[in-house]
């Protein structure tokens, strides 16, 4: 499902938080949203979730402004996973999952198959299979990570917003985390602080800073060494690999 906002501005206790951000974003595109630490990015993500009415009049899922959705049509559209998510109740790696299906079921309706299809189909992408039976307090922050991820995927959203999915995972699950986003059928937007995974995995990258837009499109064009020192104040080497990766590599001074 594509994605348009037209000058999101948000603003808090007096300050402005994203200056007149310009966000389109084709069907099924993976964008990753990168800057400094407190750029933006999750406030442009809970905006693209609708959750910042003050922009709703301005954003578009799918070619209908977000005010005039229901939050039925909003939560089988757009799934959100914020970071440091947390929960009040002790429940299984399973049960949180299914409550991805809510959205597809009314007050006394009964679990369907296709119910029961996204749950395991979400279990299985995030390797969550084996664990379905463990409570949330016995898991890692990686693995509570997952389970979030894997309530989202059950709710088979056109639109998947990720807060730094990335956090606490090891090395391994995060680029088995990155390659399942790259293949994922409906449009994705990431948060990501890992420049390497964002040029690697993604098919268009925006970069913000200090709540405005630097640059957008394709990776490449928008990660530079000049953007990463101006930005970032770093010095980096962008290197192109002969298996067609690409490696940021970062000076200490
Ligand atoms: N509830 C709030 N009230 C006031 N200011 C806020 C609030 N939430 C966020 N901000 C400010 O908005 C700015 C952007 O914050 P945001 O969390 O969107 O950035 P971020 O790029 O996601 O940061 P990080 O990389 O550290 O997670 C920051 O300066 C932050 O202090």
């Amino acid at each position: 499902m594509r994605i348009d906002g037209q000058n999101l501005t948000i603003s808090r206790e007096g300050k402005t938080i994203l200056h007149q951000v310009n966000f389109q974003l084709d069907s099924g595109r993976k964008l990753a949203l990168i800057g400094p630490n407190g750029s933006g990015k999750s406030t442009l993500l809970r905006t693209l979730a609708g959750l910042e009415k003050e922009a709703n009049a301005q954003l578009k899922l799918g070619g209908e402004p977000v005010d005039r959705l229901s939050k039925q049509q909003m939560a089988t559209r757009v799934a959100l996973v914020a970071q440091h998510s947390q929960l009040d109740m002790d429940l299984t790696v399973e049960a949180l999952v299914r409550l991805g299906r809510t959205p597809y079921r009314g007050l006394f309706s009964a679990w369907s198959q296709q119910d029961t299809q996204a749950v395991e189909l979400a279990l299985e992408q995030t390797q969550l299979t084996q664990l379905r039976h463990y409570h949330w307090h016995q898991l890692s922050g990686g693995l509570q990570q997952r389970c979030q991820i894997a309530r989202a995927l059950a709710q088979q959203p056109d639109i998947l917003l990720l807060d730094e999915p990335t956090n606490h995972l090891d090395i391994q699950y995060q680029l088995e985390l990155m390659a399942l986003i790259e293949s994922l059928p409906m449009t994705v937007v990431v948060s990501l602080h890992d420049l390497n995974l964002a040029v690697n995995y993604c098919s268009d990258v925006l970069l913000l800073n200090h709540g405005k837009v630097v640059a957008s499109g394709d990776p490449l064009a928008v990660i530079t060494e000049e953007r990463i020192a101006s930005v970032y104040g770093v010095r980096s080497s962008i290197c192109h690999q002969e298996d067609g990766d690409v490696h940021i590599a970062f000076q200490r001074r």
